[in-house]
């Protein structure tokens, strides 16, 4: 299902962090999300995912109205996401995240028996899925920050959203991880997943996207596929701060 937002605003006191976002992220596709540091791109994830209120505005999702959903209906409606700053619990093992990614009322309570189990090979599968299933008894304050990221993306994906958005996958993450995790995208996005991926590492965004729409004060300044946007004046501009 598309993603999309019609003239989307939010200020921080004085400061417009989003200034009338329109824009479309249309379904199957692996869309990216560029722009210069400050221009917006958390700031629109936050807004679009519920995490926080934009001032005006409208966020739909298969042409439904989620604008004034709250964060666990968004996930719900199959919108799943990643953090700059990746969150994960630290003194639980990589199993028990995952599994808490779809129990929010904690772990060890609730399920039993056959559900409990089949959850549990699920949580197995998608630590398999991304490489780190010889981590499921480690702690994740244990794990490096990349297989943390990973750990977190298997919890996003235990959701099994539908569309998945991800804040700087490559941020700080070695270069054979890097590999993996452009080859995961692309893999999960022939399966049928649609992405929107914040990333300043040109390099991961021109190579995997299909669709780039960029940011500079707020607002999108140009979109479209990344032999346009190379070459785009305005992008060029824009990350020279003219
Ligand atoms: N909670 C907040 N309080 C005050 N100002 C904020 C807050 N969050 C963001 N801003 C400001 O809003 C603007 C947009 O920030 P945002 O983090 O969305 O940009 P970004 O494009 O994601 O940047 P980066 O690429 O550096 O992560 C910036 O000027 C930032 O300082």
């Amino acid at each position: 299902m598309s993603l999309a937002t019609v003239d989307l605003r939010k200020a921080f006191g004085g400061v417009v962090a989003l200034d009338g976002a329109t824009v479309t992220f249309r379904e199957g596709r692996i869309n990216a999300l560029i722009g210069p540091n400050g221009s917006g791109k958390t700031t629109y994830f936050n807004c679009v995912t519920g995490m926080i209120r934009a001032d005006s505005g409208t966020v739909t999702y298969g042409g439904t109205d989620i604008t004034r959903k709250a964060p666990h209906a968004i996930a719900r409606a199959g919108v799943g996401r990643t953090f700059q700053l990746c969150r994960v619990f630290p003194r639980m093992t990589a199993l028990d995240n995952v599994l808490a990614a779809v129990r929010p009322g904690g772990v060890s309570g609730g399920l039993r028996g056959a559900r409990h189990r089949a959850e549990v090979d699920r949580a197995r599968g998608w630590l398999t899925r991304l490489g780190i299933e010889h981590l499921i008894d480690i702690e994740a304050r244990n794990m490096s920050w990349g297989q943390q990221k990973l750990l977190e993306l298997a919890g996003v994906l235990m959701g099994e959203p539908a569309t998945v958005l991800l804040d700087e996958p490559a941020g700080g993450v070695n270069p054979a991880l890097l590999d993996r995790i452009g080859t995961l995208v692309r893999d999960l996005n022939a399966e049928g997943r649609t992405f929107v991926i914040v990333e300043h590492n040109m390099d991961l965004v021109m190579s995997i996207s299909d669709h780039i729409v960029v940011f500079d004060r707020g607002r999108p300044i140009a979109e479209g596929p990344p032999s346009l946007i190379r070459t785009d004046e305005r992008v060029l501009g824009a990350y020279l701060g003219s």
